[in-house]
């Protein structure tokens, strides 16, 4: 039985076809995952799926029957309902509150509510209190608090956009025990990932796309992630360099106490202290929420520290405003691209700009130098392959992992002592993370300096010289990233641990030791 069929989609922008003759057909009762290099086009056929843009061309088929979506609200009234890479709650609102609003029609906001809630949250184990603030909720909760409002609302196909981006390891498991749920009671889910291993792990099938158009499907037991990731690039990926250590004994980052609290008073960050290298890359490790947000902000100057020291090569910059920092040679890599990293109504060569409107090649002596800004932008646009039709168009209308691309070419370009980067490959597919990470390894052997911050903990693991963990505020634990595991890490990063992380060498845990990734097939097992 077929729950949706999507059939010779195209939609045309400017300069680009997003999706050019698309064929998807999802069975009831079935996982079915898309997976595309960034810019390929899945997004597009999503927001097509529920509503938020009209195909040139091509027809939607929900349960056999021809429909037209007009709005979200159409795709909704025909059972698609849609989870976003970026949560939509209202932290002050309960989870009733959040559930219930807009579509309150359907079982008013009382009794009759929580009742529908608690039923839908024990029948797909989704673990959801009615009456609990979305504030405090970690970012596992609140995504099935999502996920139960998408089903309140009566959808039979849920899409999925990169679900597991946020997710632990022990956080992912659950969420696909969900899924089979959801799946045993005949709902369909379409779910995007870039993790192929995922991917692998969790579908009953799965459909490509490259460069706008479906090149095929494959069924998970007959595929191996390479095969999966050569389908979506049409070639062989590259094979990253494996790293030495780079690491030298001359501080450039030094953290010294570093105390942060909420205006109530409670610390969000409580004697912090660490001291990074030349050629050194620290990972932190933590469920987010846990205080990352905060750290990241008080090293760039977005929030200043309550005490402590921060000092770059020597000197304190505690006091110094972002500008000045990012002069000084900080980069940043920000968490939320959308918020801190780029102007989206503005034309890629102003992002280039952005954050460094004193420096070469933008300005020259008090002037900004636009010609030179361009070229330069072309030059990041060539390195970092970001797929778009010019420098001229908007960040908004860039698929969200060349979005990434940009930032990391446009802060890895100013060749910064220093990289803050937060989730620096978030969002973007496994050749291009390779090549983020080649270029993060090329810089730190010249003598940078990384924070790393990132819920990918292949990447944390295979990036990292240094490893702490961050739990609640503070730096509870160490580890060493050429013996850790993934799992193990996991574990460590819901508070249990303290100290140094020992590897724990029994033989069933050695069996399931997974190295850190040196390569897209690695990164993929
Ligand atoms: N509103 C828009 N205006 C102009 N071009 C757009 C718009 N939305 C998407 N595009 C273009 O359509 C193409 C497909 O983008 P889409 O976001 O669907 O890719 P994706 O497969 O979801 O990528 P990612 O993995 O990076 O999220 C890209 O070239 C993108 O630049």
């Amino acid at each position: 039985m077929t729950a949706v069929e999507l059939a010779g989609i195209t939609k045309r922008f400017p300069g680009v076809v997003a999706n050019h003759d698309i064929h998807l057909t999802v069975r009831k009762g079935t996982v079915h995952a898309l997976v595309g290099e960034n810019g390929a086009g899945k997004s597009t056929l999503m927001k097509i799926l529920y509503g938020m843009q009209k195909p040139d061309e091509g027809t939607i088929a929900v349960d056999g029957e021809k429909v037209h979506f007009n709005s979200p609200a159409d795709a909704i009234a025909r059972g698609i309902g849609m989870v976003h890479q970026h949560f939509m709650l209202a932290d002050n609102l309960t989870v009733l509150e959040n559930v219930v609003l807009g579509s309150e029609k359907l079982y008013g906001i009382g009794a009759r509510a929580r009742r529908k809630i608690k039923e839908i949250s024990e029948r797909y184990g989704l673990d959801v209190r009615p009456d609990a603030l979305v504030e405090e909720l970690g970012v596992a909760a609140r995504q099935r608090v999502e996920i139960l409002k998408v089903l309140y609302r009566g959808a039979r196909t849920l899409i999925l956009d990169e679900p597991t981006a946020v997710l632990v390891p022990q956080e992912v498991d659950a969420l696909f025990e969900n899924l089979r749920e959801l799946k045993s009671e005949g709902l369909s889910v379409i779910f995007i990932s870039h993790k192929l291993g995922e991917v692998l792990s969790v579908a009953d099938e799965i459909t490509v796309i490259r460069r706008g158009t479906t090149v095929g499907t494959a069924v998970p037991a007959e595929t191996t992630p390479r095969q999966l990731a050569e389908m979506m690039v049409g070639s062989e990926l590259p094979t990253p360099e494996t790293a030495e250590s780079t690491v030298t004994d001359r501080p450039v980052i030094e953290v010294d106490k570093l105390r942060l609290a909420a205006p109530g008073g409670k610390a969000l960050l409580d004697d912090i202290s660490f001291t990074i290298h030349e050629g050194e890359v620290l990972g932190i490790a933590g469920v987010e929420g846990n205080g990352q947000t905060e750290l990241v902000d008080a090293l760039i100057g977005l929030r200043p520290a309550d005490s402590g020291v921060i000092r770059l090569a020597g000197e304190e910059i505690t006091a110094w405003p972002t500008r000045k920092r990012r002069e000084q040679g900080i980069g940043y890599i920000p968490e939320d691209r959308h918020r801190h990293g780029l102007l989206l109504e503005a034309p890629l060569w102003e992002n280039r700009i952005l954050g460094h409107v004193t420096e070469k090649p933008n300005a020259k002596g008090f002037w900004l130098d636009p010609k030179a800004a361009q070229e330069d932008t072309r030059r990041i646009v060539a390195t970092y392959d970001v797929r778009t039709p010019g420098i001229d168009v908007t960040a908004a209308s860039l698929s969200g992992g060349n979005q990434q691309k940009l930032i990391v070419g446009r802060e890895m370009s100013h060749k910064p002592r220093f990289l803050i980067a937060a989730h620096p490959t978030r969002g973007v597919d496994v050749g291009a993370q390779a090549a983020i990470w080649d270029h993060i390894r090329e810089a730190r052997r010249e003598g940078l300096a990384v924070l790393l911050i990132s819920a990918d903990l292949d990447e944390l693991i295979g990036l990292s010289d240094t490893l702490r963990v961050i739990y609640d505020g503070k730096l509870v634990a160490d580890a060493d990233p050429s013996t850790i595991t993934p799992e193990e890490l996991g574990s460590a990063m819901t508070g249990a641990a303290s100290g140094h992380l020992e590897h724990d060498e029994t033989p069933e845990t050695t069996a399931e030791v997974s190295k850190a990734p040196e390569s897209p097939e690695d990164e993929a097992r």
